[in-house]
């Protein structure tokens, strides 16, 4: 698996600072709430459980599948729930936690959803973030990496359902595409 890797691109200690960047920050901004987590199936995943040991305060969690990707790597623009959530948000604080962004084609439809199910307010992290793949005009408050557009695997992210037991993120050979 690390062989198809040829090069990376944030490392475990990089993932490692920006989730305890991100963690002192969101401690500060929800001291006085307990926000509701929603990670964004399933890439989300290693993110999250690193980044909520990170924030001292209360929260709470639960999960979205959508599916924004069918095949390749590009974006068709649909989304579709496949899992909803099992919490309501109205009147709740959601924190939305996402691996990637990039059109905002997902966030925006989930945004969209969760607005006209009353949340009180909605932020988005996202550990990283391709501004110049985006579609939709929406910004994340909170950015581990802003990363060039390029095709990234690993710490959740996959090419295939591939690689996203990789612990760093990495870009990969050229081969691995053929
Ligand atoms: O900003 P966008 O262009 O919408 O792209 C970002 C979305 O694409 C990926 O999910 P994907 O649908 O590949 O599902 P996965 O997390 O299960 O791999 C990623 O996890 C985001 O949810
Ligand atoms: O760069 C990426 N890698 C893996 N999955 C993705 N989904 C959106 N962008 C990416």
């Amino acid at each position: 698996m690390h062989n198809d890797i040829g090069s990376i691109v944030l490392t475990e200690e990089q993932i490692k600072a920006a989730c305890q960047r991100l963690g002192k920050q969101l401690t500060a901004d929800y001291q006085h709430t307990v926000p509701l987590c929603v990670g964004i199936l399933k890439g989300s995943v290693l993110f999250m459980t690193d980044l909520i040991k990170e924030i001292d305060t209360h929260v709470e969690m639960d999960f979205m599948d959508v599916s924004s990707y069918h095949g390749g790597m590009e974006s068709t623009g649909e989304v579709k729930i496949l899992k909803d959530l099992g919490t309501s948000v109205e009147g709740r604080d959601v924190i939305i936690i996402e691996d990637i962004l990039e059109t905002g084609t997902t966030l925006n439809s989930i945004i969209d959803l969760l607005s006209y199910r009353k949340a009180n307010s909605i932020e988005i992290v996202t550990l990283l973030d391709k501004p110049s793949k985006r579609k939709v005009d929406i910004q994340a408050k909170y950015v581990g990496e802003k990363i060039p557009d390029d095709f990234v695997v690993g710490y959740g992210l996959d090419y295939q359902e591939k690689y996203r037991n990789l612990p760093y993120i990495g870009l990969l050979k050229e081969e691995v595409y053929r």
